[in-house]
Formats: structure tokens, C-alpha cells, sequence
């Protein structure tokens, strides 16, 4: 694995830069992307992570963010980390109009992070994934993908449109490259979560346990390291599927 290159997008906070500390730690040359300047930049850099700058829903900036991979040789690795849990909009609007505006804005941005960048990134880095022995896409979903939501419903759809891609790239990049993704429940809470949040999502699985970011990156790595499982959605999910009434 020395100097192999893996690529994480949405790597400077939380469970990519875990996963991009753990993988560069292992061996691999990780490149993260980023979108904002965050405090774990400078960790990432410390260690050896080479960090570019891009925001996936804009395509200049992602074609840039593709021709600097480009210039890096063979890929042993695409994970596709990087999401927004953007809420659907408020019906508050002035106008139906505007409402429509509103949601449309949001539907199709969430689209273009979950789903339209890792289809683009997928196609345009396929000869440098084909140029490794052995090559992984990983893309990071979510348990709502397949049963809804209440708040999330655009980014749970964009989430199963993601999990879909799995499917097709998985049969068309095979044999030389596995394609899978992991649909993780709950994982990390954020600032500012309060105590009565944090008290009903944790009963919401039957395991009722806060994971943190390893949970992610030992699921990443058997991954990596399996030689015969492509095409499937790995739950990580503490049972939720099975926490019924
Ligand atoms: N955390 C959890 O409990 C759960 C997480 N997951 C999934 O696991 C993965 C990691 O979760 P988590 O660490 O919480 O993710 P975060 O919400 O912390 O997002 C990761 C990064 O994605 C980046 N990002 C968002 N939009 C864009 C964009 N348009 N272009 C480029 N980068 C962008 C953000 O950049 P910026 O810093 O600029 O905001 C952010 O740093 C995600 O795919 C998530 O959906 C699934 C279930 C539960
Ligand atoms: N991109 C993100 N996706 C999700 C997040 C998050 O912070 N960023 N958080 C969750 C929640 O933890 C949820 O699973 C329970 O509150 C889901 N997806």
C-alpha cells in the first residue's frame, strides 16, 4: 500500500478527516478535498495529506479539483464522503413561486453533492482507478436512504440516488474495481445537539450507542481489504432497521 493514493472528499472535520489521519497513518498517499478552511486542514497537512480545495456543486471548481487528480497517476481509492444534512425548507415563503424556488434549490443542491458529483468524479477518474492492481469507489450514504425521513426527505433521496450508482457502477467498473457503499445510522452527534435530541436518536437503534468516526473507517478498511464483495450497501446502523414498535 505504500504510497498508494486514495482520494476522500469532504475530509477537514469529522468522520473524512478520521478516515484520512487513519488510512495515511496506514500507508497510503490520501489526497482530502475540503470546501471550507477548518481547523483539522492543519492536521491533515501535518501529516503528510495532500489537501485541494473544491466545492463539488460547482462544476469549474470540480473540473480543477479533476485535473489536479489527474496529474497524480494511478488511484487505489475514491471515497465519497462529503454531504450536507441541510433540512427541507419551511413552508414560509411570500409566494407559491418563491416556495417552489426555495425547495427546487434545495432538492437539486443536495442531488449535486450526493449523487452528481460522485457520477462525474466516478466517470472522469475511471482510467486512473484502472490503472491499479486493485481499486475501490466507496461512497458514504445513510440508513435513511432506505426508509425515509420526516425533515431530511431531499437529502434521504439524493442519499438513495447515491446508493443506486452503486449498483451501476458496480457492474459496469467490474471485475478491476469494487464499488460499495456503507449506509451508517447515527454515527456522531453535532455542537449543539441538545440533551433531549441526543437522548431520542440514541433509542432510535437497537444498540443505542453514539459510534464516533472509527466505526466508519474499520468498515472502510474491511472494504478495502475484501477481495469479493462489490456492488452492496453495508449497514452500519446499530440494528435501527429492526428497532420497530
Ligand atoms: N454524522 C453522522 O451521524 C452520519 C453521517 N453519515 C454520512 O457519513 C458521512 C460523513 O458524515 P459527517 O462527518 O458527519 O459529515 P459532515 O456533515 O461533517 O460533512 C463532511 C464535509 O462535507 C463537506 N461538504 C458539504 N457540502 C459540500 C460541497 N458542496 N462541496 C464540497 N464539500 C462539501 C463539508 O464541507 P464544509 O466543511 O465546507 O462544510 C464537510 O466538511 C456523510 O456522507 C454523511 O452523510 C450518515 C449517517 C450519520
Ligand atoms: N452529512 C451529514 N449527514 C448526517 C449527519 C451529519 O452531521 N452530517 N448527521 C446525522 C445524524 O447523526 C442522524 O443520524 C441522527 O441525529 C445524519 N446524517
Amino acid at each position: 500500500m505504500q504510497n498508494e493514493i486514495i482520494v476522500i472528499t469532504g475530509a477537514a472535520q469529522r468522520v473524512g478527516l478520521a478516515l484520512a489521519l487513519d488510512l495515511q497513518q496506514a500507508g497510503y498517499q490520501v489526497v482530502a478535498s475540503y470546501r471550507s478552511v477548518r481547523p483539522g486542514l492543519e492536521q491533515l497537512q501535518a501529516a503528510g495529506v495532500i489537501t485541494l480545495q473544491c466545492d463539488l456543486t460547482d462544476l469549474p471548481s470540480l473540473a480543477n479539483f479533476i485535473s489536479q487528480l489527474q496529474s497524480l497517476g494511478p488511484l487505489r481509492a475514491l471515497i465519497h464522503n462529503a454531504s450536507d444534512w441541510r433540512k427541507d425548507p419551511p413552508a414560509q415563503h411570500q409566494s407559491l413561486l418563491q416556495q417552489l424556488e426555495a425547495e427546487a434549490a434545495s432538492f437539486d443542491y443536495l442531488q449535486q453533492v450526493h449523487a452528481r458529483a460522485p457520477y462525474l468524479l466516478n466517470r472522469a477518474l475511471l482510467p486512473q482507478l484502472q490503472q491499479s492492481e486493485q481499486a475501490d469507489i466507496i461512497q458514504l450514504s445513510d440508513f435513511v436512504a432506505s426508509v425515509g425521513s420526516a425533515k431530511h426527505i431531499a437529502y434521504a433521496a439524493s442519499k438513495a440516488a447515491l446508493e443506486n450508482l452503486t449498483l451501476s457502477f458496480a457492474r459496469q467498473f467490474a471485475p478491476g474495481i469494487k464499488v460499495n457503499t456503507i449506509a451508517p445510522a447515527l454515527l456522531m452527534f453535532n455542537a449543539g445537539d441538545g440533551e433531549d435530541y441526543k437522548q431520542q436518536a440514541l433509542q432510535k437503534s437497537l444498540l443505542q450507542t453514539e459510534p464516533g468516526a472509527q466505526e466508519v473507517v474499520k468498515a472502510v478498511n474491511y472494504i478495502l481489504s475484501s477481495r469479493y464483495l462489490t456492488g452492496r450497501v453495508l449497514a452500519l446502523d446499530g440494528g435501527r432497521h429492526l428497532n420497530l414498535p
